[in-house]
């Protein structure tokens, strides 16, 4: 019999490569399975343990062979149904060739957190629609923005979303009807009577970053405001949550909390392009390295909540808001915590600090507009919200400063329904398709934005032509899913900026030139900036 395969062994492999077909044409092949991922990753690996058991015992090949000629008909039905079948491939659009078999590739080339430096090039190689996955495509087009995203669009969240699942949470909700109810027990929190509570803590916090800048300045210290932006901003959206602020910015006691909530993300960048992998991350090894931390994050901040509900509070915070839900019913509201308290605090204190960040980077390259700003703020109070707001440059700073650095540089991922999409100039994406709108290279074209790697505010006030296309420039995301903080982020800004512009002169300290900001730069769903060591000192009363 040597050498020789056996009839059984031929009907044997035969049967189970069938099996492995049928299995992916009749179930996988419809719906979305990436949540399950974990499980059938699980299930064929207790079938291969136990195929191994039948092969030791009956001392016979058969079992294992059985087990790879199934997973050989599931790979090879995979690769012909992606090379010939797949509906995106009667698009047409151009793409890396490996992009339509996996995402793997992706993820490995994007392994360093570098997803938009890698997008970037993709456009700059295949164009304006690319296809970078099986079942995703990529456009860089500014008008996507509004037809995927906006209030008219049929898109619905991507599969990344997931993330919390089987949690539930407001960022997270991908069915549309229960993400709107959701979204209404949230509005009561940023209604313009619950701004005015929060803004009473928002202007107690900026007087700490100045007390804290005194500090350094007397004792000559570098300042790097990546970090100490964070630590401002996490104290301001922890006491705005649930009334209670960390003090980071003071004592570094806490600080690790943080550290680790932004340590668990530096793998969820590399796998946004692979939910599955994600999942699988997830939840099959939930107490190792990232993945321990992540899920000590979420436990950390649904303790706060639990901690916040068991005090009572003089002010209104949004957790008080959140407790008298208009829509959500008691019993739900127990699943919506957890994952929600994790936004709560993330969703303010990241993009808020991270924004302020891209502001005193550019501030500090140009000194000439933190004079025109200083000089623009002259008599102006620093506390005053309606004061501030109609400083022109002002905003235009916060706003070009937000342009060039995107909060989602790559993330905000959607994917189209039944329907597929049409919009532009006759531009169709297939049904089922998950789309990227990176707004990192988006947000620099030249076609939108006159010089539009450069910083000029000017853009958004006297020198308006040099906005060729505003439709490009959508910092707080738009339509349904846009940023609940909005105001209050652009208010924390503008207090934060007017204080510190009146208040100090800055620049890069010896050594540094600024670019370490965008080279350390990553992108891990949402960014992460590089360092911007900056050095302070006081301005003269008579400047000031
Ligand atoms: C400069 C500061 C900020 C920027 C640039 C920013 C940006 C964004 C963006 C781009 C999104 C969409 C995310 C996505 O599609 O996945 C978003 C969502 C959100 N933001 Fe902000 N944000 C800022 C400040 C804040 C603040 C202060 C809060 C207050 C808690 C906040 C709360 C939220 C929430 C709750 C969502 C989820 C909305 C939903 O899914 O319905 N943001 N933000």
């Amino acid at each position: 019999m040597a050498g020789r395969i056996s009839d059984q062994a031929v009907y044997v492999a035969t049967g189970s490569f069938l099996t492995g077909i049928g299995i992916h044409l009749a179930l996988f092949i419809r719906g979305e399975w990436h949540v399950y991922s974990p499980y059938i990753g699980s299930y064929y690996g207790l079938l291969l343990g136990f195929s191994l058991c039948l092969h030791v015992w009956y001392a016979n090949f058969m079992p294992i062979f059985a087990f790879f000629s199934h997973i050989a008909g599931i790979f090879a039905s995979i690769f012909i149904y992606r090379l010939i079948f797949h509906r995106l491939n009667r698009a047409g659009l151009p793409g890396p060739f490996w992009a339509r078999f996996s995402k793997l590739p992706h993820v490995w080339k994007i392994r360093d957190s570098k997803n938009h430096i890698y997008l970037h090039n993709i456009h700059v190689k295949y164009g304006e629609v690319v296809r970078t996955g099986p079942a995703e495509v990529t456009i860089f087009l500014p008008e996507a923005l509004e037809a995927v995203g906006g209030r008219q669009s049929t898109c619905i969240k991507g599969e990344f979303y997931d993330l919390l699942w089987p949690e539930l949470a407001l960022f997270a909700a991908r069915d549309k009807s229960l993400h709107a109810k959701r979204r209404r027990d949230w509005n009561a929190g940023f209604s313009p009577q619950a701004i005015k509570i929060h803004e009473k803590k928002v202007l107690r916090h900026v007087q700490r970053p100045d007390q804290q800048l005194r500090i350094e300045v007397a004792s000559g210290n570098v300042v790097n405001v990546t970090e100490f932006l964070l630590w401002f901003t996490f104290d301001v959206m922890t006491d705005f949550t649930f009334s209670g602020s960390l003090n980071l910015l003071q004592e570094d006691k806490c600080r690790q909390v943080v550290v680790k909530a932004r340590r668990a993300r530096s793998t969820l960048g590399p796998l946004t392009p692979a939910p599955w992998l994600l999942q699988v991350g997830l939840k099959l090894l939930p107490r190792i390295w990232w993945i321990k931390d992540w899920n000590d994050s979420i436990t950390w901040a649904h303790d706060q909540i639990q901690d916040r509900l068991s005090r009572k509070v003089d002010d209104k915070d949004l957790v008080s808001y959140l407790m008298e839900p208009k829509t959500t019913s008691r019993e739900e509201l127990g699943r919506w915590l957890k994952g929600d308290s994790l936004l709560a605090i993330l969703a303010g204190s990241e993009p808020t600090g991270q924004s302020l960040a891209g502001v005193f980077h550019e501030l500090a390259r140009h000194p000439d507009q933190i004079r025109k700003l200083r000089n623009d703020l002259k008599g102006i109070s620093l506390s005053d919200n309606k004061a501030l707001v109609v400083v022109p440059h002002l905003n235009a700073v916060l706003q070009e400063a937000m342009r060039l650095h995107a909060n989602l540089l790559t993330g905000g991922v959607q994917k189209t329904a039944e329907t597929g999409l049409r919009f532009g100039d006759g531009i169709y994406i297939p049904p089922h398709t998950t789309v990227v709108t990176p707004l990192y290279t988006i947000s620099r074209r030249e076609d939108c934005f006159e010089h539009a790697e450069e910083f000029i505010p000017e853009r958004w006030t006297s020198r308006r032509e040099m906005v060729r296309n505003a439709q490009a420039h959508v910092p707080f995301s738009l339509g349904t899913y846009n940023c609940f903080g909005q105001e209050l982020g652009m208010r924390i800004m503008r207090y934060t900026v007017a204080m510190v512009v009146t208040h100090y002169d800055f620049c890069y300290a010896p050594g540094h030139d600024g670019s370490e900001m965008e080279l350390g730069k990553s992108d891990r769903f949402t960014a992460f900036p590089g360092k911007v060591p900056l050095c302070f000192t006081l301005v003269s009363k008579a400047e000031g």
